[in-house]
């Protein structure tokens, strides 16, 4: 039987890669299905002149996709999981996790070489991440942070043609696009913890669609699937959305799930990190665990104060 399926994607470089890297895959399981793509313009792909924290609406990158699946216009949509709001809507689901790339994020010297914490005092740095942002700060309060937003091309683009010594990425969206050659530096976990689900592709289709449910799966990846259900669990308990300073990494060590968390205020002088290991069976729940043990610690009272200084400048 010959069977057509109708995949969903943003038409920026780095969402296509990603969706024909996993119609590529799929097509090795499934020879017989036929694929088409199907691009889909994004509310954050259309407002390119504000910054994202000033947006503040969660799935920004995913609504319109969403939306595509529930009314059937396509089958299945390949996310960049830290774009995935961790609310899924009803009648649609996260059904497959594929294996994750380096989750770190990166960074590109405008020289081409002098290392992120090499640079002179006052340094400018490109990222509209509030996350990177706040976990650099607190390590080199002379920062200067600018702003930088638009797809992985603009970025690079804006790094070579205005003045700052540098921009940090997901080293994971550069390396899919081929630039791996481009970056300086690979930034440890001790110095910046990813974005919850950074690095890992989502599949996200309709819940009751057997047909799409059965291909999608034969990419998942159990092992990204539980870190990254223990990173999700961490935010939702939070009630952060992508676009608070939250960050953490999950990951299998000698079959225990360790999870890494961090919150932190947006001018870097307060950043809370902790850890909780367990079993990886119960991802959600250690998900949890972190971020109650977090919130013990003062986490809310950060996050109260973040909201606040939106708020103030909304
Ligand atoms: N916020 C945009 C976005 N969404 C996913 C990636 C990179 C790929 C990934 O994390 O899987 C990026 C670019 C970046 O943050 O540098």
């Amino acid at each position: 039987m010959k069977k057509t399926i109708v995949v969903g994607s943003r038409d920026s470089e780095l969402a296509l890669t990603q969706t024909h890297f996993v119609i590529g895959e799929l097509q090795k399981h499934f020879p017989d299905v036929d694929f088409t793509v199907k691009h889909i313009k994004t509310e954050g792909d259309k407002i390119l002149d504000v910054a994202l924290s000033k947006i503040g609406d969660k799935g920004l990158f995913v609504k319109e996709i969403e939306n595509a699946l529930l009314s059937k216009e396509i089958d299945f949509a390949v996310h960049s999981m830290k774009d995935v709001p961790t609310a899924v809507p009803d009648g649609l689901q996260i059904t497959t996790i594929t294996e994750r790339e380096d989750p770190r994020d990166c960074y590109i010297a405008k020289d081409g070489k002098t290392r992120l914490f090499d640079t002179p005092q006052g340094a400018v740095i490109g990222t509209s991440s509030l996350r990177r942002s706040a976990q650099l700060l607190h390590q080199r309060s002379d920062f200067e942070i600018v702003p930088i937003r638009g797809n992985l091309n603009t970025r690079f683009r804006k790094l070579s043609e205005q003045d700052m010594h540098g921009i940090i990425l997901a080293y994971a969206g550069v390396y899919r696009l081929g630039w791996a050659d481009k970056i300086t530096e690979i930034i440890d976990f001790e110095k910046s913890l990813p974005a919850v689900g950074q690095g890992a592709l989502g599949i996200e289709t309709r819940s009751d669609d057997d047909f799409t449910i059965n291909i999608v799966s034969a990419l998942n990846h159990d092992t990204t699937a539980s870190a990254i259900l223990a990173e999700r669990a961490f935010l939702r308990q939070l009630e952060g959305g992508c676009q608070v300073p939250i960050g953490a990494y999950g990951r299998l060590e000698a079959e225990e799930l360790v999870l890494d968390g961090v919150v932190a205020g947006l001018d870097g002088s307060t950043v809370l990190r902790d850890q909780v290991r367990g079993s990886a069976d119960e991802s959600d729940a250690l998900g949890k665990k972190l971020a109650q043990k977090m919130v013990e610690r003062g986490a809310d009272e950060i996050l109260k104060q973040v909201r606040q200084e939106f708020d103030a400048n909304a």
